[in-house]
């Protein structure tokens, strides 16, 4: 969204994992702004406070934890009727003490995969997404030999692999269609999300629609109402007009492209770190740095405001 409201109130909110992959939500007071909401824990940087240090503080007096690691994960604009809010949101890998309500208020552990069903305040929508999705996103090469495409796809998998989408643009329709099926069936067995590209057919076990850049700024403003119900609609942008219209599609989450030089387009113009992180602060949604990407970049892409990487050829082959 863009920053058009005079002054957004700075909130730093944390999406805290157990060693289980479990995430902690609080339900905030009856009496405050978005009451009775399960949140994300956390709350206002005071003036002068860094948001690590004002995390910290909330973390304590709110949830009697202190915390040990944090890494951002992503920042939301928000303009309720009553107030502008920037929702500045870390994930919190590392902490010490039990977890609790010290101000009187309800927490519990949810799995991931629970969260879409909690009713959360308007802004969190994208939170929500960030929050279960991985911080490596495979692209897959194009497939010429199904049963060794399979068998390269599981031991990706096997390697921790838990977001896929399927590219594969010389395949006929009845062929695309066949080997989906394979590869759905085979991500659901290790609990990965399958995003199908430009399938000839949208198929209703995948787990989300890829758009290419192309597809998304002739598609129809009502796409997302065509998919199943927690579908995701992703696409690939490779500027802030294309990632503005992503967001006006209610696309889920985004890939940004070129970061750097890549070895298929070896002197074409890239974007660098510090234009990935300009581009991606203008959006509300999770943004995967794409373009001579390899997983050890992921942490790169989390400190410049991206959801993690997403790659062609170093996930499929150096597993
Ligand atoms: N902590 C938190 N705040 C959120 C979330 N989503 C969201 O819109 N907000 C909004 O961010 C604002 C600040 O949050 P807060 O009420 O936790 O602030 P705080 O802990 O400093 O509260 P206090 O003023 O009682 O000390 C509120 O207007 C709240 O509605 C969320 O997931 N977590
Ligand atoms: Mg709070």
């Amino acid at each position: 969204m863009p920053n058009t409201a005079a002054k957004y109130l700075h909130v730093v909110a944390a999406v805290i994992r157990d060693a289980a992959g479990k995430i902690l939500l609080a339900q905030r007071p009856a009496h405050k702004h978005q009451g009775g909401k399960w949140e994300f824990p956390g709350g206002k940087v005071e003036s002068g406070e860094i948001p690590l240090h004002a995390l910290s503080r909330e973390l304590e007096e709110e949830l009697g934890i202190q915390l040990q690691h944090a890494q951002p994960l992503i920042k939301i604009r928000h303009v309720y009727p009553e107030l502008a809010v920037l929702l500045d949101v870390w994930e919190v890998t590392a902490f010490s003490g039990t977890a609790h309500g010290r101000e009187g208020q309800p927490v519990a552990w949810f799995d991931a995969e629970q969260l879409p069903a909690l009713e959360f305040p308007p802004a969190n929508a994208p939170i929500v997404t960030a929050a279960r999705l991985p911080a490596q996103c495979l692209i897959t090469p194009e497939p010429h030999d199904s049963i060794e495409f399979l068998q390269q796809l599981q031991q990706c998998l096997q390697a921790g692999v838990r977001l896929v989408v399927l590219r594969a643009k010389t395949l006929t329709a009845s062929e695309y269609v066949a080997l989906a099926h394979e590869v759905i069936r085979l991500g659901h067995a290790f609990g990965a999300k399958i995003v199908l590209n430009s399938p000839p057919v949208m198929l209703a076990e995948a787990d989300g629609l890829h758009l290419t850049s192309r597809q998304l700024l002739t598609a129809e403003a009502d796409l997302h109402d065509t998919l199943l119900p927690g579908q995701w609609l992703s696409a690939s942008c490779h500027g802030s007009a294309e990632l503005q219209q992503a967001a006006a599609l209610g696309a889920d989450f985004a890939f940004l492209s070129p970061v750097l030089p890549t070895l298929s387009h070896p002197g074409e113009a890239h974007l660098g770190w510090a234009a990935f992180a300009a581009t991606v602060e203008n959006v509300n949604l999770p943004v995967y740095a794409l373009g001579g990407m390899t997983s050890d970049h992921a942490i790169t892409a989390r400190q410049h405001g991206g959801q993690g990487i997403a790659a062609i050829r170093s996930l499929w082959s150096g597993v």
